[in-house]
């Protein structure tokens, strides 16, 4: 059976809605028109309350000179022309005035309690030498003086010590001399409770200092493919706000944003070698294994262990490591070969550019050349009457640029002094390692830290300076020697899993293509070198220099080694992109 519909009395709400929209309207327009009597009439209501509280609290005594007085003010009312109704009006302005809303009343800010005013005394009074002179008319800073004034902005972590200031200081004071600046550094870091970092932003501007306690910077970063680019090499963490930009990394077992120190090489690169200078034991070698692994998918890599610890062997024989060499002989060998490969890669591409071409590809290829504790070899070779093998680093480091070859230096800080000059001069990209003082800093970076130095400085913290721009704090991605018993096993699987293949294999798949190419060059009757050719210029293919010999065996001018003082097997140079231009030009 068919429902049957409701009545539509029932069932159309559309009259009722506009009812209820009629009331409102009314109710609305009532309020508006009777605001003005509804405010009275509750002022009226608060002053006789008023009236009231005076009545009771007026002592009985009292009350009888109070009623006289009230009587006579009535009755002078009375008398004065107009005065009722200028009473009348003076009662609705004065009922008008209490009946008005009212904001509630804001919560009086928290101030500071009783040791942290006394903190903030204390630092003020600490101040007051610094920041005053004598003859000030109105000294912002003077004994028993008045803090509030001074310090515009504060605030306290659980344990009651600062956790940030603003201060104001007068304008005569040389915040443009880094020597005042330190002595004030100094003294705020002492009172202010020490085994903290603290950054210090000086407004020179408004003659403002702003001191903010560092949280410590993250150490659970481990070796991972970071999101970059080619030419992009991460150094480590930093703090927030000081870069541009945030990397997403794996820490454990969650994936966060973090500020990464991120180092351009190639030929842009404003800073295109890099010197990193640590303490014993401050993670220098990890800090070049992170680089070396983060190099090898876009380049090739050579290796000299000056220490010779072997703290490099998961790299030797690995596709695109072209050597890990660590005796004094095998180095000079290496970086002399290094040395002939730039002045090679120049002179290529600068024909190339001349004949209005690219430069070829095995010439784009990066070549990076690692160098760890060069003042170990520097002392043996003077030892044993050869040349340091640091003067080989000459022509990679001032021409590296555009040939495509990245330097990286590192050693002691303490041994310093043994680098050469064009170490020294070319390495616009530094780091330091490990605990160091302000001047360490100054000196190796060029520009003080903006943070005090922290007390404990976990392996791999140190600080960053990328050309002229601003120091900064880093942390280097743990990247320890997966071949060593103290590395952790999650430590260990990351950096493995970074490696890239064992060259022999790389070498296998190499021959099976080689022969795979010449069969097929074989086979159609044709020139070998138009077939295979992948990385080749036209020249050499044209000079018919280039078979598929070159192809896919030893690149360039071949990397000498000494097998004798190598630690480990330098690896067969990689086969998989480059031909021999030498050969072909000539
Ligand atoms: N960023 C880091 N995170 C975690 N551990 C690190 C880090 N850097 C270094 N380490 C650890 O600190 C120890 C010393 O590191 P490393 O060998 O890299 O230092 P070094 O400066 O090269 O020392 P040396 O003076 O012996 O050459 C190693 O056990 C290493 O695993």
């Amino acid at each position: 059976m068919a429902r049957r519909p409701l009545p539509r009395i029932l069932t159309d709400s559309a009259p009722i809605a506009r009812g209820r929209e009629f009331a409102r309207t009314a109710a609305d327009g009532a309020a508006d028109v009777f605001h003005p009597l509804i405010i009275i009439s509750r002022g009226l209501r608060r002053l006789i309350a008023a009236g009231r509280r005076r009545w009771s609290d007026t002592p009985k005594e009292r009350r009888g000179s109070l009623l006289f007085l009230a009587a006579g003010s009535v009755v002078a009312v009375a008398l004065v022309p107009y005065g009722p109704v200028l009473a009348l009006v003076t009662v609705m302005a004065a009922a008008a005035w209490a009946g008005r809303e009212q904001q509630p009343a804001e919560e009086p800010a928290a101030g500071p309690g009783e040791a942290e005013t006394g903190r903030l005394q204390a630092l003020y009074e600490a101040l007051v030498p610094y920041f005053a002179i004598e003859g000030d008319p109105s000294p912002l800073y003077a004994h028993d003086g008045d803090w509030e004034s001074a310090f515009t902005e504060y605030a306290f972590d659980e344990a009651g010590r600062p956790a940030s200031l603003t201060l104001r200081y007068p304008a005569y004071f040389t915040d443009g001399d880094a020597a005042s600046r330190a002595r004030i550094e100094q003294v705020l870091y002492a009172k202010s409770g020490r085994g903290r970092e603290y950054h210090f932003a000086w407004d020179e501007e408004s003659n403002q200092l702003t001191l903010t306690v560092l949280p410590p910077l993250p150490t659970d970063i481990a070796a991972q493919r970071f999101v970059t680019t080619h030419g992009e090499t991460v150094l480590g963490f930093t703090d927030p706000g000081a870069v541009q930009r945030t990397l997403p990394v794996e820490a454990g077992e969650e994936t966060r944003d973090v500020p990464p120190v991120v180092w351009r090489t190639g030929l842009r690169s404003t800073e295109p070698h890099l010197l990193v200078l640590g303490q014993p034991g401050a993670g220098t070698t990890t800090l070049l294994r992170s680089i070396a692994l983060q190099a090898l998918p876009y380049g090739d890599v050579l290796v000299i262990d000056g220490s010779g610890t072997g703290e490099y062997a998961c790299l030797a024989g690995r596709t695109g490591v072209m050597g890990v060499e660590s005796g004094l002989s095998g180095a000079l060998a290496t970086l002399e070969w290094a040395a002939h490969e730039t002045e090679r890669r120049l002179i290529t591409a600068n024909r190339a550019r001349q004949a209005g071409r690219q430069a070829p590809d095995d010439i784009r290829w990066p070549l990076w050349i690692i160098l760890d504790r060069p003042s170990a070899l520097a002392h043996l070779s003077v030892a044993e009457g050869r040349d340091d093998p640091q003067e080989l680093l000459h022509v990679p480091l001032r021409h590296g640029r555009a040939a495509y070859v990245t330097v990286v230096v590192a050693d002691q800080l303490d041994s310093a002094g043994l680098l050469s000059e064009p170490v020294l001069t070319h390495t616009r990209a530094r780091v330091v390692l490990g605990p160091a003082t302000p001047e360490d800093v100054q000196a190796v970076l060029g520009a003080p830290p903006h943070t005090t130095p922290a007390v404990d400085v976990p392996p791999g913290r140190g600080y960053a300076r990328l050309g002229s721009g601003p120091v900064l704090r880093l942390q280097v991605p743990a990247t320890p020697d997966p071949y060593d018993d103290a590395t952790s096993e999650a430590h260990r699987q990351a950096v493995l899993d970074l490696l890239p293949e064992p060259a022999a294999a790389m070498e296998e798949d190499a021959t099976e293509d080689l022969s795979a190419a010449a069969g097929m060059a074989r086979s159609d009757g044709a020139g070998a070198t138009d077939d295979v050719v992948v990385g080749g210029t036209d020249d050499a293919v044209a000079g018919g220099a280039v078979g598929v010999d070159v192809l896919f065996g030893a690149v360039g001018p071949a990397a000498p080694s000494a097998p004798e003082e190598t630690t480990e097997p330098s690896g067969p140079a990689p086969a998989h992109r480059t031909v021999d231009v030498g050969r072909a030009e000539g």
